[in-house]
């Protein structure tokens, strides 16, 4: 049988780009930040829509409410608080068929008990169980901390994406640790779908701009640990906007992550999606099967938002992948 590659066709909604951290590597966060408001966001997921996205992925800087000038900036919108503002456009998204999937950076447990109905699946980046030097602005980093927010997430039965950024200044074993920590909270709650590999990718006029990134080899090894340690339920993702997949799907990685067809990789603006025909000629031998942004297993077992569940059943077929022949 050919091996199976997941991928989802999303749509990245940069919610806010204002962030309490400062990390080195980061071209995201912004000081004179800015809000998306309602009506382009809405814009936005219409054109995810018109493309037949099934995802919305909504991303913004941490804890934006600690930094200075944010509350202004949500005034604008009208929206009573930042997680109220992310209940009324995952309702946009779903209105218009997408799944939302969040990604905030640290939340707090009611916070994420909030939002989650409203969720398909969330995520957060553990980056790395090392204090590195990358870090030393970025209080929301503390491996203490994300390690604790993911386990939170596990106790509310969120179907949740991680992952590690590779070349951040951390050593070897150190990734080896982090990918144990993952698989130790995994076995705890069960809630883990996917891990990402994620390259650090230099940007100009960033304290990283001339740290060079781990080279194809390292990100291989890297997979192929990540294979080893983490239990088969869990996929291993290798965006491949950001490094040739054939090496890491070779090395392990079974999925690809979301694949915008209408909005750049807004954290890797530089750094276009191939599109499916793209792939389809890179990874030749591969069957490429979109997916939801949650996972078949977490849909057997029900651990999806409430408020989803009218579109999941709608999306989802008997294998629990997108429907293809969808009403
Ligand atoms: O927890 C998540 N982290 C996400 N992260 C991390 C992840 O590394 C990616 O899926 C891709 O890297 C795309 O570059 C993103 C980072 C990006 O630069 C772009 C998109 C994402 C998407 C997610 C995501 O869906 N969930
Ligand atoms: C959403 C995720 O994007 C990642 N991220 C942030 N900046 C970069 C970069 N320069 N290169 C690669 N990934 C990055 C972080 O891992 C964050 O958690
Ligand atoms: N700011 C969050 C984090 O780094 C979300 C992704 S980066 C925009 O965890
Ligand atoms: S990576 Fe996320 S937490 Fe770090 S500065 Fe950028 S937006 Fe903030």
């Amino acid at each position: 049988m050919r091996k199976r590659l997941t991928y989802s066709r999303n749509i990245f909604i940069p919610v806010t780009d204002v962030c309490r951290n400062r990390c080195d590597y980061c071209s995201f966060r912004r000081d004179d930040g800015r809000i998306i408001r309602r009506q382009e966001a809405a814009d936005l997921l219409d054109r995810g829509a018109e493309a037949g996205c099934t995802e919305a992925l909504f991303s913004l800087g941490e804890a934006p409410m600690e930094a200075e000038g944010f509350f202004r900036l949500l005034r604008l919108t009208g929206a009573g608080g930042l997680i109220d503002y992310l209940i009324e456009l995952s309702e946009l998204a779903l209105e218009r068929g997408l799944l939302p999937h969040t990604n905030a950076g640290l939340l707090s447990k009611e916070e994420m008990k909030r939002l989650a109905p409203y969720n398909g699946s969330m995520g957060l980046m553990l980056e790395t169980t090392a204090e590195v030097e990358a870090h030393r602005s970025s209080p929301g980093k503390s491996p203490r901390l994300r390690v604790e927010a993911i386990s939170a997430a596990g106790e509310l039965s969120i179907p949740f994406t991680t992952g590690i950024l590779v070349g951040i200044g951390e050593t070897a074993e150190d990734r080896v640790r982090s990918i144990q920590a993952i698989k130790e909270i995994h076995e705890v709650y069960g809630h883990i779908q996917e891990v990402i590999v994620q390259p650090f990718d230099p940007k100009p006029d960033t304290p990283m701009a001339c740290t060079p990134p781990s080279t194809a080899e390292v990100l291989a090894e890297t997979v192929r640990m990540a294979r080893s340690i983490l239990p088969p339920e869990v996929a291993v993702q290798a965006p491949p906007n950001l490094a040739d997949p054939l090496p890491l799907v070779e090395a392990g990685a079974c999925d690809l992550g979301g694949i915008s067809p209408v909005t750049p990789d807004w954290i890797n603006p530089d750094r276009r999606w191939p599109t499916l025909e793209d792939l389809q000629t890179q990874l030749a031998g591969f069957d490429l099967l979109e997916r939801l942004a949650v996972y078949p297993r977490y849909i057997d077992l029900g651990w999806y938002g409430e408020k989803t569940r009218d579109l999941v059943r709608r999306l989802a077929g008997p294998d629990g992948l997108l429907r293809r022949d969808r009403p």
